[in-house]
């Protein structure tokens, strides 16, 4: 898919995650899956950590507004700020919130999941909305950015959450797009997938700049159809 047209301000280089070869393989993963996804029907597309925006806003221009809502979760104020503006630059309609993952969310309501979560490896662990919104507030900037790629033990302390609570969340009906590191160990993932009740498989692959990028499509092992 076409990148969206985003606009960053000098000071949004500190704090919000700029596209990078990450979010391009997304992008390239979900052209692929367009017919797919439009299969679905998809009520509720739902992006965590939609940063600069591009990936949100590029779906939701391929997505009936009548038909899929698309929101963002973003632990970030100033990522959900350029979410809205990448959406008004673009004329595609998509809600941000400023929340820690999907924790707020009612079961089982999304159809159509996507994350680019910070999956370095790193020793640094991750901290709770309130920290996330004090360390904005006080100005570090460049701290706030950390958050985007810094991932805690195997790049995966953030991924890990979302995938214990995939089962609650995901739609019986639903598609999960998920993007690895090799260092996230994405065999592993696929393999505790496949032993509770959902299936996946490694849908792009791409080797940049000494990363090994990896897009994950994951889905129910049983799935009820529209
Ligand atoms: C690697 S960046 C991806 C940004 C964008 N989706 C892209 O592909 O360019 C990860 C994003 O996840 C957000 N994030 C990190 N932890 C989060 C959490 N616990 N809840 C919601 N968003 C989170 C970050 O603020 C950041 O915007």
């Amino acid at each position: 898919m076409e990148t969206p047209v985003y606009k960053f301000e000098p000071h949004d280089y500190d704090t919000v995650y700029e596209p990078a070869e990450d979010t391009f393989l997304l992008l390239d993963a979900l052209e692929e899956e367009l017919d797919a996804i439009a299969a679905r029907k998809p009520s509720l597309c739902v992006e965590i950590g939609p940063g600069s925006g591009v990936v949100l806003v590029a779906l939701s221009k391929h997505l009936p507004v009548a038909q899929t809502h698309c929101i963002g979760f973003d632990i970030n104020p100033n990522a959900c700020r350029m979410t809205q503006k990448t959406s008004r630059l673009n004329g595609a309609p998509v809600d941000v919130v400023n929340m820690d993952l999907l924790a707020g969310l009612r079961p089982a309501c999304i159809d159509l999941l996507v994350f680019n979560p910070p999956y370095v490896p790193t020793q640094q662990t991750t901290v709770s909305l309130e920290e996330h919104i004090d360390e904005f507030n006080s100005s570090k900037e460049g701290q706030t950015l950390v958050h985007s790629w810094a991932g805690g033990a195997d790049g995966r302390v953030v991924t890990d959450r979302v995938l214990t609570d995939l089962h609650r969340i995901l739609a019986p009906d639903g598609l999960f797009y998920l993007l690895l590191l090799k260092e996230n160990k994405p065999e592993e993932v696929l393999k505790q997938l496949n032993e509770s009740h959902f299936r996946g498989s490694i849908i792009k692959e791409r080797r940049i700049r000494g990363e090994h990028l990896y897009v994950l499509r994951i889905e129910r092992s049983e799935r009820s159809t529209k």
